[in-house]
């Protein structure tokens, strides 16, 4: 089989507000989800007798794995056992839907080997794997509503620059949610769809002010450190500085992109990453 490649792209939440809990345990949420230039590398060749994953760096069960017999059970695709390999950049378990980028870039890749592109059937398989899944089949920017599977496409690419400061300790999204509940954060139903309406008039380039992370104060509860690295990111002068999705990567917002080169010198293990659209998501033959 064709060796097929794709990058899959870390997500940034430039927004995130958070509403009640639905029957199946989720959040629902009005969040602005933004691929950035940090990404995995993923690669679909030929495999000798089963379906494997390789991801060096992530133990445990991979939801790339699970991608895949996904795929083969709602397509009925039946072709060739594949290997499916991963060379990971972005953090683990840090906020940045690392994951689920390459579940979606796994996606791609068994849509291209297998002639089925559809890419809402490839959304509707993407649906099972978990939330920030679905907003990634396609990288670039969208408003996710729902748990974050009801999608619009907000077109263009946004020009600030994304330093990214990794915390180097894991969180859980799940223990983030539930101390988010155990703080009483969260919106009514009035209040989410007030922040839908105020969100939807902002865009494609939403205000400094509304870049806001509704779940930031669940996950500063469980690191407190997140407060001191927050001030720093301020300091050394982004426009906005903000816990990344369910934490704990910090983010900084830079209107001016030389100011955002500047400032990842003083954060060790920092890189400054940009907003990217559809094409990061590329499927290449090689
Ligand atoms: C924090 C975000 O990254 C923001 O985009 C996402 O909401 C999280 O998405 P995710 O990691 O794909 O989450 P999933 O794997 O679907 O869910 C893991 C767990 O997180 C909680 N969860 C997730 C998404 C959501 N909208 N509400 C939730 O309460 C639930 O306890 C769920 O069982
Ligand atoms: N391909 C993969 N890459 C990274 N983690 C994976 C992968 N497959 C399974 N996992 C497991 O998923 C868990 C969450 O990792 P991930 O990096 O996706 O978290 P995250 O960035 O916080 O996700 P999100 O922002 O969607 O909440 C980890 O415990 C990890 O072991």
């Amino acid at each position: 089989m064709t060796l097929l490649e794709t990058r899959a792209p870390a997500k940034i939440n430039v927004c995130l507000y958070l509403g009640p809990t639905r029957e199946d345990g989720r959040h629902e949420l009005v969040s602005v989800m933004q691929s950035v230039s940090l990404t995995d590398r993923v690669r679909l060749e030929h495999a000798a007798e089963r379906d494997e994953v390789v991801c060096p760096g992530v133990d445990g069960e991979n939801l790339v794995g699970t991608a895949i017999a996904r795929f083969r059970a709602q397509t009925g695709w039946d072709g060739d056992p594949v290997r499916i390999s991963i060379k990971k950049r972005i953090p683990v378990a840090a906020g940045m839907a690392g994951g689920s980028a390459d579940a979606a870039a796994a996606l791609r890749l068994l849509g291209r080997a297998s002639g089925r592109e559809d890419p809402d059937l490839l959304t509707a398989i993407a649906e099972g794997l978990g939330s920030d899944v679905p907003a990634q089949v396609l990288p670039g920017r969208v408003l996710a509503t729902g748990a974050g599977e009801r999608l619009e496409r907000v077109p263009g690419v946004a020009r600030y620059a994304v330093l990214v400061v990794p915390a180097g300790r894991p969180l859980a999204t799940p223990d983030v949610y539930r101390e988010a509940d155990r703080l009483g954060l969260g919106r009514d139903h009035a209040g989410l769809e007030q922040a839908l309406q105020i969100v939807r008039a902002g865009l494609p380039d939403l205000a400094d002010p509304l870049c806001v992370n509704e779940l930031e104060p669940a996950a500063l509860s469980l690191c407190p450190e997140l407060a001191e690295t927050l001030d720093a990111v301020r300091g050394a002068g982004a426009d906005v500085a903000m816990v990344s999705g369910s934490g704990p990567t910090v983010l900084g917002l830079f209107h001016d992109p030389d100011a955002g080169e500047a400032a990842v010198q003083r954060f060790p293990g920092a890189v400054v990453t940009r907003p990217v659209g559809p094409h990061a998501g590329e499927v290449l033959a090689s």
